[in-house]
């Protein structure tokens, strides 16, 4: 028997080893601690986004959170004095009832007036709230250099501008403004329970240490519990967009079985995170109601000896027991307001360790405009590092004359990549200087000088929206006329007025519609609508048909003509026509001159090209 326990449970740790395996293949790091204590220096700088709207709105908020809540504590009270008067012992008329049934439906009308204007303007303020965060927190990370980008993958920043905000939206459209109204409400109840009838009133309050003692130890572990579902679901959330994104990639590789073995592992687990953690909701629900029944039993039960005993009236007792009724509601809520804070305090701190950082391309107080420029480029000893004490450029130096063409090769890691980033400001030198016609870049705006510095990636981003758009981005004002010239001079228009709607075509995000060729032309034509004075260009490695290959060298020439280019080059073509060649080798500039030059010098360059003739012949 015991043996076969034992070998059940090998199998069982083995099962679990496998799957333990499988899950190391991928990796979602739970950097994101889902709640953290109540901070008042946060919570004030939370509080400062409300400071705008305080003046306008916040009073009405005040009067009808006051109006509510003095309604709602009045209501049992004239139900009490109602019963009370009419009944047998006090004698008075069907009209004093009327009365109070006036009074009452009065009462109703200001109450539900107040929660009115109170959910809409607390509505109005949160939505503003949440509204100028997001504004914030996305205009500030559009600032954020490159060195920022480089740390965090782009899912994580995304979650910051979606799921944080949005859960410190619940707090501000709501939670606050509750957690006053239960507040008051609490202490309101207390202090006419213990007017009303002291003895009854501190019977009652027996019951409100064990519903405080279950409430915290109970909630606490509930809370965790539902972390954890939080936690599984945001990595099957991560899992989903690689899953996505990498689809062909997962196809191509016939991996879609381990893919789907991998989701069912991590489904699965959510489902039982799940399933526990309602579990636990359903258990404390009842709880909380049984509790609130020993509050009841205690009421009616001490109310009837104490009416027996002439210290109570029938009306204070049902005042009481509605009065009791509404008691256990704000606890019970203070409870989850409690738990909806610790979660906006941990978005809160995510969303403002965002804010808080500063780009490190930061500009001068004193930085000037960069006046048109001519375009003669200096590298003077430029060093860089990505990180500490691994420098990715080692004292590069280079001169280049307004209009030249240069064509940076070299292997794949030895720093073109890196000149350009820090050409374009993307970066700052740690070490050396780079100028523009003798300007330090450093010393002018960054707006200035990016706009006369034109750049085409390799992978051209195509934005959602129409061809046109995507060639506008390149000059935001240029007429339809502009663009269609721009299209016709780099050769795009041919390719263009054949899609079904031409220049208004739809593609979608990263242009999945279109050719890598096509995508490359279009990313020509919003250069050259941008007509910058230099140009830089990574070149698509991916081999293209011949006859798109000459379009894209003959719409080069137009591009590169009058202005001076960089190029990551790795068409021969392209290296041949350059003026200069620059060839770099682990961030060092180890040959440079034009293509015969370095050929004849038979050296690094040499060797370059003869091994990628000898691919040619050899893939041909
Ligand atoms: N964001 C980064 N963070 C840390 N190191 C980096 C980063 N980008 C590049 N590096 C490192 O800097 C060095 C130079 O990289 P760079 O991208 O400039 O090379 P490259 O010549 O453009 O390569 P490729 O032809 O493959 O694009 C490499 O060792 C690379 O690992």
């Amino acid at each position: 028997m015991t043996t076969e326990r034992q070998e059940k449970r090998t199998q069982a740790q083995a099962a679990e080893a496998a799957e333990r395996k499988k899950a190391e293949r991928f990796v979602y790091q739970d950097d994101e601690v889902m709640e953290k204590p109540f901070d008042w220096a946060q919570f004030s700088r939370l509080a400062a986004y409300i400071r705008p709207y305080a003046k306008q709105l916040l009073p009405v908020i005040i009067v009808a959170m006051v109006l509510g809540t003095i309604t709602k504590l009045l209501v049992p009270l004239l139900l009490g004095y109602a019963i009370d008067e009419v009944g047998p012992e006090g004698g008075k008329n069907a009209a004093t009832l009327w009365t109070y049934c006036a009074a009452i439906a009065g009462l109703f009308l200001v109450q539900w007036g107040a929660g009115f204007f109170r959910i809409r303007f607390t509505n109005i303020i949160g939505q503003r709230v949440i509204f100028d965060l997001r504004a914030h927190l996305f205009k500030h990370i559009q600032k954020l250099s490159f060195r920022f980008f480089d740390k965090r993958p782009a899912g994580s920043i995304l979650v910051r501008i979606t799921n944080d905000v949005n859960s410190l939206q619940e707090l501000f459209t709501n939670g606050v403004v509750n957690l006053l109204i239960d507040c008051v409400q609490l202490v309101g109840i207390i202090a006419i329970l213990l007017t009303l009838n002291v003895k009854l009133g501190l019977a009652i309050m027996i019951t409100v240490p064990i519903m405080f003692v279950l409430s915290t130890s109970l909630r606490k572990r509930i809370r965790r519990v539902w972390q954890d579902v939080r936690q599984k679901q945001s990595r099957i959330n991560s899992h989903l967009n690689e899953s996505i994104q990498g689809i062909k990639v997962t196809q191509a590789y016939t991996q879609e079985k381990d893919n789907m073995a991998f989701f069912d592992t991590m489904n699965t687990s959510n489902r039982k995170a799940w399933d526990l953690a309602s579990l636990m909701n359903q258990a404390f629900n009842p709880l909380i109601e049984v509790t609130a029944g020993v509050g009841s039993f205690i009421l009616f039960f001490y109310g009837a000896y104490l009416i027996q005993q002439g210290e109570l009236s029938i009306g204070m007792l049902l005042a009481f027991a509605t009065y009791v009724g509404n008691f256990w509601e704000p606890i019970n809520r203070l409870g989850q307001m409690y738990s909806q804070l610790l979660i906006a305090m941990a978005s809160s701190e995510r969303i403002f360790e965002f804010i808080d950082e500063e780009p490190t391309v930061a500009e001068k107080r004193e930085a000037k405009e960069l006046q048109s420029i001519k375009g003669d480029i200096s590298f003077r000893d430029v060093v860089f590092e990505y990180e500490k004490n691994r420098p990715a450029l080692k004292g590069v130096s280079l001169e280049v004359k307004a209009g030249q063409t240069i064509a940076l090769v070299g292997h794949t890691g030895s720093g073109k990549s890196t000149f350009i980033n820090l050409l374009c400001r993307f970066y700052d030198p740690v070490g050396g200087q780079v100028a523009i016609d003798g300007t330090d870049i450093r010393d002018v705006t960054i707006q200035s000088l990016r706009s006369q510095v034109g750049i085409v990636l390799q992978d051209t981003f195509i934005f959602s929206g129409t061809i046109r758009d995507n060639i506008r981005f390149g000059k935001l004002d240029a007429t339809n006329a502009e663009i269609e010239e721009a299209a016709k001079a780099v050769g795009a228009h041919e390719f263009i007025v054949n899609l079904p709607n031409g220049y208004d075509t739809q593609v979608e995000e990263r242009g999945n519609v279109l050719s890598m060729g096509q995508r490359q032309l279009l990313s020509f034509a919003r250069a050259l609508l941008a007509d910058p004075r230099v140009l830089i260009l990574d070149e698509a490695t991916a081999s293209i048909d011949t006859e798109t290959e000459a379009k894209i060298q003959e719409a080069l020439k137009k591009l590169l003509h009058g202005r001076t280019s960089f190029i990551i080059a790795h068409r021969l073509s392209t290296i041949r026509n350059a003026d200069q060649i620059v060839v770099l080798d682990h961030g060092s500039i180890v040959e440079q001159g034009d293509h015969d030059e370095l050929m004849r010098l038979q050296g690094y360059y040499y060797g370059l090209i003869e091994a990628q003739y000898r691919f040619l012949e050899e893939v041909s």
